[in-house]
């Protein structure tokens, strides 16, 4: 969908800002440019939208080369969403979400309830906050207009520049789940500019990590994470990148370790063969657990001594999310359901299956890479 051929960029002071760049991004697909101040991020990003002219090389959209056409009409197929949001300070909510679509000849009826949708889409009612002027509305809530206004137009392409960067942690991270919800549904071909490596690993279906003008690797969350291409890389990505890559790992069904099982219904039997047993009821569903120490000695059935399961997550959460259910819940283990059928249970994780699951996710991504080169951080406790 974007692709760049030896881009180059060298700005009149003699500063070479990209330097030979070559990359390809899918229909699609979100990559994340992550770096340090002033490694040329934001020069590639506005090469695409033609804000800026490379001093060489040939950036395609879609197959074809966006030297050739005008920029204008070029830029009604990207959004665009900045920082400064660049809100109207004198117009609705509404009304700037609207004039995109409205400058393009869409009617001004049919651009509002567009821009309601969008508004809807990205968190804002847009009956309270959709008549409120952008000084009315939270840093976070003008990131969300930012972000709802470059969708107006339904751009096949967006660029988004340190989208999120002036909102506090926590809205940030809302907000960044909000947008991957969104863009689930909408599917945009993106490229995100961060300095965040946080934000770069849990946006990015890929992430381009740049050094002065060049990428220096340009891969998954979880490879870059696993085996960082050299000590740049390493050194940016962090000493904790066993941690963060908790948070792209998911739980597979695979991963899974098998306790006994009794069933709700079931006389309590005389030993559980285990310290603890996960309890099911009829239709295999997690009901909660029954531990040795409480059944031992006494009669009747499961379910008088069953106890209600707190810690458990469905399969597809990532593993980072298991380990904090496990701290939280000050729990040695904690049960895995699959969600699409109603709850079914399908097994276990525990300290030590968790660790496995890093190990095989890092064994499945890195085929290609050296065994020696492959770092991995043990899960804490385990
Ligand atoms: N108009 C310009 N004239 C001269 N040099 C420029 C110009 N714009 C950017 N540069 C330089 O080009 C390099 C890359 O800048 P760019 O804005 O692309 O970096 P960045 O990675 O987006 O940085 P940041 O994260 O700080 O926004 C920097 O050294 C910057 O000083």
């Amino acid at each position: 969908m974007i692709r760049f051929e030896n881009v180059s960029k060298r700005y009149a002071d003699g500063t070479t800002a990209v330097d030979d760049l070559s990359f390809e991004v899918a229909a699609g697909e979100l990559v994340t440019l992550v770096g340090p101040s002033g490694c040329g991020k934001t020069t590639t990003m506005k090469m695409v939208n033609r804000l800026i002219e490379p001093t060489s090389g040939r950036i395609f959209l879609d197959g074809e080369d966006i030297a050739a056409g005008d920029p204008v009409e070029l830029r009604r197929r990207i959004g665009y969403v900045i920082q400064q949001v660049g809100l109207f300070p004198h117009r609705t909510v509404l009304d700037n979400t609207a004039t995109v679509p409205h400058l393009l000849g869409v009617s001004r009826k049919k651009a509002r309830a567009r821009a309601a949708e969008l508004l809807d889409l990205v968190g804002l009612d847009p009956s309270v906050h959709g008549e409120r002027y952008p000084d009315q509305l939270s840093g976070g809530q003008r990131q969300r207009v930012g972000v709802a206004r470059a969708l107006a137009a339904d751009p096949p392409v967006l660029l988004m520049d340190e989208p999120f960067g002036a909102v506090d942690p926590v809205v940030r991270e809302r907000l960044q789940s909000e947008f991957l919800r969104l863009q689930q549904s909408v599917r945009k071909t993106v490229l995100f500019v961060t300095h965040d490596i946080e934000e770069a690993v849990r946006l990015g279906d890929r992430i381009a990590v740049y050094g002065a003008g060049r990428i220096e690797q340009f891969d998954t969350p979880a490879t870059v994470l696993g085996a960082p291409s050299g000590d740049y890389v390493a050194e940016f990505v962090g000493a904790d990148r066993g941690l963060k890559r908790l948070s792209v790992t998911p739980i597979e069904e695979s991963d899974l370790e098998q306790p006994p099982v009794v069933r709700l219904d079931d006389a309590l039997p005389k030993e559980l063969g285990a310290r603890w047993a996960v309890v099911l009821d009829a239709d295999g569903d997690l009901h909660g657990w029954i531990s040795e120490e409480h059944a031992r000695g006494r009669t009747g059935t499961v379910r008088e001594h069953a106890r209600r399961m707190e810690a458990w997550l469905p399969v597809g959460a990532s593993l980072k999310h298991a380990f904090a259910t496990m701290l939280q819940h000050d729990a040695g283990w904690i049960a895995v359901i699959d969600e699409e059928s109603a709850g079914r249970f399908l097994g276990v994780l525990t300290p030590q299956s968790l660790h496995e699951a890093l190990r095989r996710s890092t064994a499945a991504d890195l085929r290609d890479v050296p065994r020696a080169e492959v770092e991995l951080e043990t899960v804490p406790g385990s």
